[in-house]
């Protein structure tokens, strides 16, 4: 068979002129910038507060920026303070107590008393930034502002002058930008950069963009701006179809350096880019995004959870990242290849954001390896294969039968299968039973390695099974105690038997774990009876002696 010659890939992942930074910037608030050095903002607690129901109250954002500082994120949006009293006492709280990071205050560009509360919020920040922003695209612009273009140009330039006279490190945002005409955005950004703006940041606030259309915007306004070699461009994704995060990767190619995220990507309706997805992609793809940023990601789960406590709302199981399920594996190959070398079914450690290990899930996908390596971890050691194979197919079993297979139900299960020396082993059961009649029970047993079967009928299921039990295996003993509870919660656990038998003054108890309630109930009263011949064995030769 010919093979076709296949061409040699010319294409480079670095391709964008934009992927390596030609210029340095010296920044007011971080001075020299190194031109591989992406800044994190974040709008948790503006945008984030804006999702619906995820109000925070002061100590719970003062708590949040605490977290978010430690965490090395470079820039806090703190809130909005003109909006109310509340907003502007937590801005300032957050602007005294919070070090470490920038602490930002939004405002609207066209609204001089948002600039001024927007500064005395500030006041006592360490480092502060003033975030104003006013709608560039045609749509806001008629509809919303109900303003002409050139006002929006001329406020662009009183805002930005306002806000620079209080404080060196001013930002703008275009609001609705990734839907502005090309031409009128680059006026508005030469505006802004002219009234001494020194973050430009291009939100697409309704999640419109694609990753070509963000790409394109940013690689569009380093070029023809006036001026746009001096400043940070900034990036602002919504996910309103699901691409917050493509679209904030896609801005840097194109030149952003400063990306605008929120912990759990929660915000304005379907929310914005999530910060621990964005870090860690920059993180995992170093090939394709030579960045660095200041995020201690081990500390990435932490503050995820905080956040989730603080608001009561949960990240979903398949989070990235941080998703309970982010580092579970069920599937018995995938399991048994994280055992054998965890990368090939892990893009990251799970340590690396503040997992302590990846977990490997027992369910009805799960193979031999997991379920050795699971009974290792409960402190059975090496099984011997037939013993292991046994238990593997009673854990297959329950797994078919109960959506989420815990410990201990693997216990209860394992400890029926591992006991040496049995005479007596529980074999099949076969159950009829209708109300008001008599239940029928066909047991098999395997005694001393033979299979036994026996029929009998009793007053309901668990009595029919021990009468069946009895002619199986004949003995006097007398049932003394029988109890069942659950091993786990809902209505598909496994039960939990306790029989206690005695024969002439000796008292043994046995247990048996099944989902079956009968089947559980039988096993229990194998065991029990296994451990009265044991009894028995050891008490003849006293007796012998007596
Ligand atoms: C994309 C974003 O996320 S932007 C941030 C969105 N966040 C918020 O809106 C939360 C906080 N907001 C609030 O508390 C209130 O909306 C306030 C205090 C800001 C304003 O409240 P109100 O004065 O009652 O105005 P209202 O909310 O009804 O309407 C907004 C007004 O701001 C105007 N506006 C919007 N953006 C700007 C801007 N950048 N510059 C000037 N005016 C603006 C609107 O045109 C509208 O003006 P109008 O009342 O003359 O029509
Ligand atoms: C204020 C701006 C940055 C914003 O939140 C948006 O456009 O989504």
């Amino acid at each position: 068979m010919r093979h076709r010659m296949l061409k040699p890939d010319k294409t480079d992942s670095k391709d964008s002129p934009f992927m390596s930074a030609t210029h340095t910037i010296t920044h007011p608030s971080f001075g020299q910038m190194s031109a591989d050095r992406v800044i994190i903002f974040d709008t948790t607690l503006r945008d984030g507060e804006q999702s619906p129901g995820f109000s925070m109250n002061l100590a719970e954002k003062l708590r949040m920026a605490e977290a978010l500082a430690a965490l090395g994120v470079d820039v806090i949006e703190a809130g909005f303070p003109v909006a109310s009293k509340g907003d502007f006492e937590s801005v300032s709280q957050i602007a005294r107590n919070t070090k470490g990071a920038v602490i930002c205050a939004l405002a609207r560009t066209g609204g001089p008393k948002d600039i001024i509360a927007a500064g005395e919020a500030l006041a006592s920040a360490e480092r502060k930034r003033i975030h104003n922003f006013i709608s560039t695209s045609p749509l806001h612009m008629k509809y919303k502002l109900r303003m002409e273009p050139e006002t929006v140009l001329d406020l662009i330039t009183t805002g930005n002058t306002a806000a620079r006279n209080l404080t060196d490190d001013v930002e703008w945002s275009a609001e609705d930008g990734s839907r502005t005409d090309p031409d009128f955005l680059c006026r508005c950004v030469e505006a802004a950069i002219k009234a001494g703006a020194n973050t430009i940041n291009i939100p697409d606030t309704v999640g419109y963009a694609t990753p070509e259309d963000m790409e394109r915007i940013f690689a569009m306004l380093l070029e023809r701006v006036p001026g746009a070699e001096k400043v940070i461009f900034s990036a602002h994704n919504h996910n309103d179809l699901g691409l917050g995060v493509a679209n904030t990767l896609a801005s840097v190619r194109g030149g952003a350096r400063q990306i605008e995220c929120t912990i759990n990507g929660i915000g304005e309706r379907a929310g914005n880019a999530a910060l621990e997805e964005i870090v860690m992609a920059i993180r995992t793809r170093h090939d394709q995004y030579p960045f660095t940023t200041g995020i201690h990601t081990p500390s990435l789960l932490k503050v995820s959870r905080m956040l989730a406590t603080i608001t009561s709302f949960d990240v979903q199981p398949n989070k990235a990242i941080v998703g309970r399920n982010a580092f579970a594996h069920e599937s018995g190959i995938h399991q048994d290849g994280v055992l054998k070398n965890a990368a090939t079914y892990e893009i990251m450690t799970p340590e690396s954001v503040g997992w302590s290990r990846s977990s490997l899930v027992m369910g009805k996908h799960s193979g031999r390896a997991a379920f050795r390596d699971k009974l290792k971890a409960l402190g059975y050691g090496e099984l011997e294969d037939s013993k292991l194979n046994d238990a593997f197919s009673r854990f297959k079993d329950l797994a078919d039968r109960k959506k989420v297979v815990y410990d201990e139900d693997i216990v209860a299960l394992v400890d029926d299968e591992v006991r040496d020396h049995d005479r007596i082993r529980f074999e099949s059961l076969s159950l009829s039973s209708r109300s008001g009649k008599p239940s029928e029970v066909e047991l098999a047993l395997q005694v001393d390695g033979k299979t036994v079967a026996a029929q009998s009928s009793g007053n309901g299921p668990v009595d029919a099974a021990f009468n069946a039990l009895r002619v199986a295996f004949p003995h006097e003993a007398r049932l003394a105690l029988f109890s069942v509870g659950a091993v786990t919660e809902g209505t598909d656990a496994q039960a939990l038997t306790t029989v206690r038998l005695e024969e002439e003054g000796k008292l043994v108890d046995g247990q048996g774990a099944d989902a079956d309630t009968v089947v559980s109930a039988v096993r229990a009263y194998v065991h029990a009876l296994n451990k009265l011949l044991v009894k028995r064995d050891r008490a003849e030769p006293e007796a012998l002696t007596a």
